[in-house]
């Protein structure tokens, strides 16, 4: 089939999203960046084999120059963006878009990544919750009768955009027969839709960058801004991106990456959770003295970590970008004792954030906005951030990025158990159109979900004993599965239960690692 279709049913108002001009976009978008995009896969799995043949990542030899060269920074913050002390996350459905943009966050990340899944309906519907916010005019009413509508008075957060990554198709958008890239699309239907909409407010299309892998992958999203705003008719710098850093190889790669987005940039984010699943998949066959402890050992103030988020401060202030924490995956809980310990444990993340010089950070829920606000405006007072603070005392080296060996911490069978049960209730929820769940009283998503598989993998695969002498074998995971199954209590004969456990049981056990545990559940939806 020449030329580009759509092959998703066309619900109602889906007309006013998949608009003539949003799919010449896409088609525009495709022609000219999606080889590019085939490539830089490629090379990414290139550079996977090279590091299981015993290659180590180090920062690059060719881009010194750019490291080196102290003349150059990024565009100044833009309108909406110059404060970002407390951020909130979420998926765009109808009251979270309403119950995000009314919590008192100054940014709200409106995801249509890690905290969603790529549903057709949740693509486009998504598409137009933010729409309708953007006009002022979105409601909503709960089957019980509580009616949702924006606040009129305080601020608004900021909507921030975060489409899918680089590896993730659409399959229900086709040019020459060929699947689109789930990104391009998220951008694309974004900018065509609310772009000029976001400018006439005096604000701008903004979007957050997941899971890239080097700077080339940021030059590929520059060079999308540009045909973009090029096929709006908005001046060049109108678009920003604040870029995740949350995979090993881009970890090496910071400034380079401000640097390619430099007009564009709004800075980095330190993501935490799929930095955490990256550093897992790079090493994975690489034998014991690279895999981590259980997961809930793993935390920001081990050395790897700790390198990771001051190198990403130091990276950020000396190019005058923002440099944004992470999730503290602390939901608030009904049960007295456990929801203090989690205020306790979010206020001290961000409090050591915000004296690590960080600018703002990000929560997973509402109620946890004030104490990350209060934690930033203990450092920063009534200025916006702290970008001037720049961090010359921090020199982090390669061999510090990649200290995984002194991570403390054991490997244990309630950690195996927990990942598995974790693994398949996630993928349950995912299957069903939900992409970000409570679990155990912790956010769990994409990020989460892919730390728990990749780790019984590991440990399948390298053949770990467990801190009970236990080895992890083939036979071992298999009766975990069936006790964490009958311990979850759901039917498993059938429906999304069944698909996750078997996509979960093959995620684990195969020989081959699988790259991401969204391609093959994609594969499973319709
Ligand atoms: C690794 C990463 O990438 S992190 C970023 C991606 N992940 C996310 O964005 C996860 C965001 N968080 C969430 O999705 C949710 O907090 C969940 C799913 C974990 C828990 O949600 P719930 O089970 O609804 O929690 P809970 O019942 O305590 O919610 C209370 C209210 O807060 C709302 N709420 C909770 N989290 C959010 C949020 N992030 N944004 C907007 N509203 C929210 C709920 O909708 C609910 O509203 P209501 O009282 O009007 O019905
Ligand atoms: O996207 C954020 C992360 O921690 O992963
Ligand atoms: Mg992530």
């Amino acid at each position: 089939m020449a030329g580009i279709e759509v092959t998703g049913p066309m619900h109602e108002r889906f007309d006013e999203v998949l608009t003539p001009s949003a799919l010449a976009l896409i088609e525009r978008l495709h022609r000219e960046l999606n080889p590019r995009r085939l490539e830089l896969l490629r090379r990414r799995a290139e550079r996977s084999a090279a590091i299981a043949a015993g290659a180590d990542l180090d920062f690059l030899a060719e881009t010194k120059d750019i490291r080196e060269d102290d003349s150059w920074r990024v565009a100044p913050p833009a309108p909406g963006l110059e404060d970002r002390r407390v951020e909130i996350t979420g998926p765009t459905d109808r009251k979270m878009t309403i119950n995000a943009l009314n919590s008192g966050a100054k940014v709200w990340l409106a995801d249509q990544e890690d905290a969603n899944t790529p549903l057709w309906e949740n693509v486009v519907q998504g598409q137009l919750n933010l729409s309708d916010a953007i006009d002022g005019t979105i409601e909503f009413t709960n089957p019980g009768g509580k009616h949702y509508a924006l606040r009129t008075d305080q601020p608004l957060a900021t909507i921030v955009v975060r489409p899918r990554g680089w590896h993730l198709p659409e399959k229900h958008i086709t040019v020459d027969g060929e699947p689109t890239s789930g990104g391009l699309v998220d951008f694309a239907l974004y900018l065509a839709t609310s772009g000029q909409k976001q400018l006439d407010r005096g604000q701008g299309p903004y979007f957050y960058l997941p899971k890239m892998e080097s700077h080339l992958e940021a030059r590929l999203w520059n060079d999308a801004f540009v045909i973009g705003q090029d096929a709006l008719g908005i001046p060049r710098g109108t678009i920003r991106a604040t870029v995740l850093i949350e995979t090993y190889p881009a970890a090496f790669e910071m400034e380079e990456i401000l640097y390619e987005l430099r007009e564009h940039s709004a800075g980095l984010n330190a993501g935490r959770w799929d930095y955490m699943f990256s550093v897992i998949k790079t090493h994975r066959t690489r034998g014991t003295d690279f895999v981590l402890p259980d997961r809930n050992s793993v935390t920001m103030t081990v050395p790897f970590m700790r390198a990771y988020t001051e190198l990403l401060v130091r990276s950020c202030h000396k190019r005058g970008a923002h440099a944004v924490g992470g999730m503290a995956a602390f939901i608030p809980s009904k049960d007295p004792e456990i929801n203090e310990a989690a205020f306790a444990k979010v206020r001290a993340d961000k409090e050591r954030e915000a004296g690590d010089g960080f600018d703002g950070s990000w929560v997973a829920h509402p109620g946890m906005v004030e104490v990350c606000r209060d934690a930033f405006t203990a450092v920063l007072g009534d200025r916006p951030n702290q970008i001037s603070r720049t961090r010359d005392d921090v020199h982090v080296t390669a061999a510090q990025l990649l200290d995984v060996a002194s991570t403390p911490g054991d490997v244990t069978e309630a950690g195996l158990r927990g990942n598995i049960s974790v693994g398949i209730q996630y993928l349950a929820a995912w299957l069903g159109g939900l992409g970000a769940v409570g679990i155990n009283n912790l956010m769990e998503d994409a990020a989460t979900a892919e730390i728990s598989r990749s780790q019984v993998w590991q440990w399948l695969h390298n053949g770990v004993e467990l801190a009970d002498g236990q080895r992890v074998t083939r036979e071992l995971v298999e009766r975990l599965i069936d006790e964490e199954c009958t311990a979850i209590g759901a039917d498993f004969s059938g429906g999304h239960w069944a698909e996750a456990r078997a996509t979960f049981t093959d995620l684990a056990l195969a020989d081959h690692y699988t790259d991401f545990l969204t391609l093959p559940a994609y594969e499973r939806m319709p």
